[in-house]
Parts: C-alpha cells; sequence; structure tokens
C-alpha cells in the first residue's frame, strides 16, 4: 500500500513538473490554509520544484491557529513561504459594496455571510495570481474528487486555479497520502473547514460525510438521504465545472 501511494505520488510529482514545462512558465505557487488538502499540495509541489515552489498564507480575520499551522506545513516540507495579511482589503471592499447596494436599496442581509466568505476566497485567487504573473509561476489548487463533484469550492476563488493535482482523490486517501508526507498529526486531526466563517465545517455545511461521498465515488452503497444530497449538490453545481454558457451564433 504504501509503495503504491509513493508510485503515484512520484507520478503526480512528474506531471507538475510536465505542466510547467510545457507552459513555459517557471514553477509552481499554493495558497497554504492550515488544512490537509493545501498541505499535501504544499509537499507535492515542493517535491517537482525545490526551488521555484511557494506557499503563500493568506489569512483574512483567520484564527491564529490556522496561520501557525500554515507555517508548521511550510517549514516541515521547507517549502518558501510568506504571510500577507489580506483583513484590512476585505472588510473595506465588502463594506463598500454593502454601503452601495444599501444607497440603492438593493441590500439583502440574509446572504450577508455567503457573499462576505466567497469574497475571500476570490481575495486570496486574485493575490495568488497576481504573485504567479510577477513570478511567471502557475497556481495550484488544492481541490480533491469529493470537492469537485459535489461543487463545494467558490468559483473562480479557490476553484479559480490552473492545475489540480489531487482532483482524483477522495478524501480518504487524501489522509493516507498526508500520512505518507509525514504531515504534521494536528493537521490530520482538524475537522475539514474552508475556514470562511466561526465554526464552519465541511460536513456540516454540505449535510453529509466525507466518508459517504469516497463510498457514493467509489461506486459503494450508501444511506438514500445521503444520495440525495450528494446528488443534488452534484446538479446545482455543474455550472463550476464547465466554462460559462453562451449563444450559439453563426459569425
Ligand atoms: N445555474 C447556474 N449557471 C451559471 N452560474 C450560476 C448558476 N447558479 C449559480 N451561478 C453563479 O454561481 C454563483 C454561486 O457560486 P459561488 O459563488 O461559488 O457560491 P456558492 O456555491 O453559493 O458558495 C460556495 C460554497 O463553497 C464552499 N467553499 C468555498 C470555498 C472554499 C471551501 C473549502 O472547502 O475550503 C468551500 C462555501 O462554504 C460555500 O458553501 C452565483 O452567485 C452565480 O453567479
Ligand atoms: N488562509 C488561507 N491562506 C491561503 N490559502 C487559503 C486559506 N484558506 C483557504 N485557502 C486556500 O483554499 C483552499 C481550499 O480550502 P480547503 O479548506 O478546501 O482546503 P484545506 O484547508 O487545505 O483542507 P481541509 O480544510 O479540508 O483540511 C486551501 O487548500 C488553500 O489553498
Ligand atoms: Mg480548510
Amino acid at each position: 500500500m504504501e509503495k503504491e501511494i509513493q508510485q503515484k505520488i512520484q507520478l503526480v510529482v512528474d506531471w507538475l513538473r510536465q505542466q510547467v514545462d510545457d507552459s513555459g512558465t517557471r514553477g509552481l505557487i499554493v495558497g497554504i490554509s492550515g488544512g490537509i488538502d493545501s498541505a499535501v499540495v504544499a509537499n507535492l509541489i515542493k517535491k517537482a520544484f525545490p526551488d521555484n515552489s511557494l506557499g503563500v498564507i493568506l489569512p483574512v480575520k483567520s484564527s491564529a491557529k490556522d496561520i501557525e499551522d500554515g507555517i508548521l506545513v511550510c517549514e516541515k516540507c521547507g517549502i518558501s513561504h510568506f504571510t500577507i495579511d489580506l483583513t484590512l482589503q476585505h472588510d473595506e471592499l465588502i463594506k463598500k459594496v454593502i454601503d452601495e447596494l444599501k444607497n440603492e436599496n438593493l441590500y439583502d442581509e440574509k446572504n450577508l455571510r455567503i457573499m462576505d466568505a466567497n469574497l475571500r476566497a476570490r481575495l486570496r485567487m486574485s493575490t495568488l495570481y497576481a504573485i504567479a504573473n510577477n513570478l511567471n509561476y502557475l497556481v495550484v489548487g488544492t481541490d480533491n474528487a469529493a470537492e469537485i463533484y459535489t461543487g463545494y469550492f467558490t468559483k473562480y476563488g479557490d476553484g479559480g486555479v490552473d492545475l489540480l493535482p489531487i482532483a482524483s482523490l477522495k478524501k480518504q486517501e487524501v489522509y493516507e497520502w498526508a500520512k505518507i508526507l509525514e504531515i504534521p498529526q494536528n493537521i490530520l486531526d482538524k475537522a475539514p473547514s474552508a475556514g470562511l466563517w466561526e465554526g464552519q465545517t465541511d460536513e456540516i455545511e454540505m449535510g453529509v460525510t466525507y466518508n459517504s461521498i469516497d463510498n457514493y465515488l467509489a461506486g459503494k452503497p450508501i444511506s438514500q438521504g445521503d444520495k440525495s444530497v450528494i446528488e443534488r449538490l452534484h446538479r446545482i453545481s455543474q455550472h463550476k465545472r464547465q466554462m460559462p454558457s453562451f449563444p450559439k451564433m453563426n459569425i
């Protein structure tokens, strides 16, 4: 099992090198949250490009623990890293948007939380691309198979990336790779969270466990209730997995 995973890791590392070569870029960048998905990706890009890989910690009102864990992940695998705190920029932009919507009598308070959350993810994406443009790097995403299938990501936020090296891995496989990559145990022990609001966890928000999604993706039996939840999430997020629609015209 361990040997098999090592071989798969090597395949992905080679694939990353090939993608950079083919694109005429010089290296790879990833956002580091202190969670397991970005920890695995940080290790993969560091293996692919020991001198041309970068982890960026981008707090937006993030907990001190998550920031500390992000730094720990980077130090453990030796990847170059720095922190850019986006809290002020996020708060200023959201205030401007809310003020203007209020001025126009358009503001809907009940959508504040999701608007605030997705703006965090999109500010991170913009920041990573600004750095990538400057360094001539590709932006690497961290979405796994369960997140992609259910659409559990922000469109053009954490979903706005150039490469998805762990997109074929079920969440359980992400844990298996993390162990082989010797990612610190406390990162493995944390409940998966987008960290977009206080107390948020992926499984509570999705209404289904990663275990169930993994089983569904593997074609194993799961409860009818879980199946309905997963299929609904997949259906309503179809637009996130494709290019924007456009009218077909002969011009
Ligand atoms: N049918 C359709 N065709 C084309 N576009 C459609 C559409 N329906 C909505 N849209 C567009 O998509 C937007 C909604 O999508 P989006 O903006 O992504 O927003 P939405 O899917 O509502 O929210 C993102 C979800 O991903 C979660 N998330 C985000 C970031 C990271 C993580 C994590 O695991 O770390 C999780 C977050 O907690 C939340 O549950 C709409 O505002 C609209 O612009
Ligand atoms: N504070 C942050 N700084 C930099 N990047 C972030 C931050 N928060 C989220 N991201 C980026 O968004 C991605 C999506 O977050 P997600 O929560 O799905 O992954 P994770 O935190 O790495 O893993 P998990 O939460 O499942 O343990 C992260 O992997 C990371 O690349
Ligand atoms: Mg997370």
